[in-house]
């Protein structure tokens, strides 16, 4: 999966680190690093062991407060959070980018708006066009723009999201390896992960 010729390497989003800590958790001792954008937003980066050489592995994650802190069983967040935190650990090498673009870019309060439809039968995607939005309103500048910072121009995706692995790999970042990070899924959670699987392209196994 290498780059396209195209990449875009001037108009980049300017972050500012103002930051940095040890981070224990229950995985490992992680080092926490927080990068302001110009919108005030503070995205974060946590990283462990040395990510220099043989290209680390790297989670790209999208805020959710519900999954990730909240124990959420309507997605995977939390799930892959952890998933991709325990690989990590195991590796003794790689980062988690936390980008705080919640509710696929919609904010909390539009994406709980969309949880009020899914529960009248309208599936993920409808729930977002039906309160005017994109089906998926993130974008993956900032991603490259944090990883160009770290020095990570090659690194192994944990992802199942084609459109996330495109656009990193169209910005200029070599992809070597997309390593799967299928969990968490219960009854839930499955007609979302078919919604994401049939109608946004997800590599997905479900039952
Ligand atoms: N608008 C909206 N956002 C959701 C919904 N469920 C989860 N999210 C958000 O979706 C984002 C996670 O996106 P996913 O597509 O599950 O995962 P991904 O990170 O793009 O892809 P993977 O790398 O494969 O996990 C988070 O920002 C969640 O807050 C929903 O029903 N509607
Ligand atoms: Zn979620």
């Amino acid at each position: 999966m290498k780059p396209v010729a195209n990449a875009r390497t001037t108009d980049r989003i300017p972050l500012e680190k103002i930051a940095e800590s040890k981070l224990p958790t229950p995985f490992a001792e992680f080092r926490i690093t927080v990068y302001r954008a110009p919108d005030e937003k503070e995205h974060v980066v946590i990283a462990l062991g040395d990510l220099s050489g043989e290209p680390p592995l790297v989670r790209v994650h999208s805020e959710c407060l519900t999954g990730d802190a909240l124990f959420s069983l309507r997605c995977d967040c939390g799930f892959q959070l952890h998933a991709a935190l325990s690989r990590i650990a195991e590796a003794g090498r790689g980062a988690v980018l936390y980008l705080r673009q919640e509710g696929r870019g919609i904010g909390l309060g539009n994406k709980i708006r969309a949880y009020a439809l899914q529960d009248t039968g309208r599936d993920t995607v409808e729930a977002n066009h039906q309160l005017g939005f994109p089906a998926d309103a993130r974008e993956y500048g900032l991603a490259v723009d944090l990883l160009r910072q770290m020095n990570l121009p090659r690194i192994r995706l944990m992802t199942n999201n084609p459109r996330k692995l495109d656009a990193l790999t169209a910005d200029g970042i070599e992809v070597t390896e997309r390593v799967p990070v299928e969990s968490g899924l219960n009854p839930h959670n499955e007609a979302y992960l078919r919604a994401k699987a049939n109608k946004l392209g997800h590599w997905l196994t479900l039952p």
